[in-house]
């Protein structure tokens, strides 16, 4: 490891670099400049790290089946059977394969999108009375309604219970905001209703993604977890992702005349998109690709490794954490000419022709990468589809859009904008 470059350690285990550097992002961004595609570096909650910014490296680590215990220990609160982000490898394989048989599912796809476009359908009904909204905040709500209806089945007592409770054990157990008991006994009544909830559904069997864990053999208090986890995985980050897109767009006429254009072409004076139509909207799915390559939802990932590794030609040993970081990995020059330009047409065939696999990783990469893609596009793009075939969307003059890092990619005070019917 000490052939690796790096920087010099640091007594408080580098987090002065990263406080000093503004961030993790802009810290790996230094990082990689100065020392090149793969780094050792001090992670606050890893002994010893490297981290690898180069999509040929990134692919001689997609084998490994580790995610570092420390590193994810904050999602342990809301797991009863073991904390699913870091279960072992022989356990994790039967348990991706029965995500994968309903989320990755064209089938599954097709019978949740009328109950989606109507959710979406509600939304932009509200906005067309309100003209000023703040974006992350609602879409990632109607993301969480969307996965709420997916993963606990159509027909709950109060799914703005559901909803409220999910947002109570959020901001308590993982913002770790709980500032008196008081609040911690909420969040933990909160998340009695959430199991309580899921269990209700199992005994009626629900949704499919509750059938296929229960025929996957998982036990009880697993399903629930997953089902729980599924949730937390879905949301921001799906709203986060619509949210981003749709302020690149205010800010690029020209791309948002592109997709209005072929909306208005593919829809004709219909106001939502078929199931079949999204394949028909390549302009839009490239424009959210963009989004996702300029502000990835979840900016980084990381490994351990089990067994030695050699990388670029130097020995890893096991028990190493591997950081990914996607986020700087989107803006890597080398396969990205201008990196922080918003030119959705890189995602053509031609343009993406000869470019390494792993130079555009907003879901991950290997066996732990996101079980929710598919699912994840379908509903971002049909949320897109349904707001810019209505609405002209304008930035909020005077408000500034900053990213942070909080869990996912998300903006300070988030995105402000004024919709008018175009
Ligand atoms: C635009 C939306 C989304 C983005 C950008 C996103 C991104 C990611 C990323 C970066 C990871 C970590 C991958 C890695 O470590 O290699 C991940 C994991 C995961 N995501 Fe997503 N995700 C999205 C939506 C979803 C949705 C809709 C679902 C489920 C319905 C989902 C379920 C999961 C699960 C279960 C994991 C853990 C994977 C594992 O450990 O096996 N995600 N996601």
């Amino acid at each position: 490891m000490r052939d690796i470059p790096g920087p010099p350690p640091q007594p408080d285990s580098g987090l002065s670099a990263i406080t000093a550097a503004g961030g993790l992002h802009a810290y790996q961004l230094d990082l990689h400049e100065r020392y090149g595609p793969l780094v050792r570096f001090q992670l606050p909650g890893a002994p010893s790290a490297v981290s690898v910014a180069d999509p040929v490296l990134l692919e001689a680590t997609a084998a490994v089946n580790k995610r570092p215990d420390e590193l994810f220990a904050f999602l342990a609160p809301l797991c009863e059977a073991g904390n699913l982000q870091t279960l072992p490898a022989d356990e994790h394989v039967p348990f991706r394969r029965a995500l994968l048989s309903v989320l990755a599912g064209r089938r599954s796809h097709e019978t949740h999108f009328p109950a989606f476009t109507a959710l979406a359908t509600e939304l932009a009904d509200r906005w067309e009375a309100m003209g000023e909204v703040a974006l992350q905040q609602d879409l990632s709500a109607l993301s969480l309604r969307m996965i709420c209806r997916y993963a606990l089945g159509g027909d709950l007592d109060d799914p703005a219970r559901v909803v409220s409770a999910f947002e109570t054990v959020l901001t308590v157990y993982l913002g770790r905001l709980h500032e008196s008991d008081d609040d911690l006994r909420r969040a933990e009544q909160a998340l009695a209703h959430l199991r309580a909830v899921v269990d209700g559904v199992l005994a009626t069997g629900g949704s499919d993604l509750a059938a296929a864990l229960v025929k996957a053999d998982l036990t009880a208090a697993r399903i629930r977890d997953t089902v729980l986890m599924i949730m937390l995985a879905a949301h921001h980050t799906t709203g986060v992702a619509v949210s981003w897109t749709l302020h690149l767009l205010a800010r690029h006429p020209e791309a948002a005349a592109r997709v209005a254009a072929e909306l208005d072409d593919v829809l004709g004076d219909r106001a939502v998109p078929s199931y079949a139509d999204l394949k028909r909207l390549p302009y839009l799915e490239m424009a959210l690709k963009e989004a996702m390559r300029l502000y990835p939802p979840g900016p980084y990932g990381a490994r351990e490794t089990t067994e030695d590794l050699t990388l670029g030609g130097h020995r890893i040993p096991a028990g190493t954490t591997i950081f990914y970081p996607f986020w700087a990995v989107h803006l890597n020059p080398s396969y990205w000419p201008d990196p922080h330009a918003f030119l959705p047409d890189r995602f053509t065939s031609a343009a993406s022709a000869g470019r390494p696999r792993y130079a555009y990783v907003p879901f991950g990469l290997g066996p732990r990468s996101c079980e929710g893609a598919s699912l994840a596009m379908v509903e971002a793009e049909l949320v897109l589809a349904v707001l810019l075939k209505r609405f002209r969307f304008e930035p909020v003059a005077g408000h500034p859009v900053v990213p942070v890092e909080r869990f996912v990619l998300w903006a300070e005070d988030d995105i402000r904008m004024r919709v008018t019917r175009r």
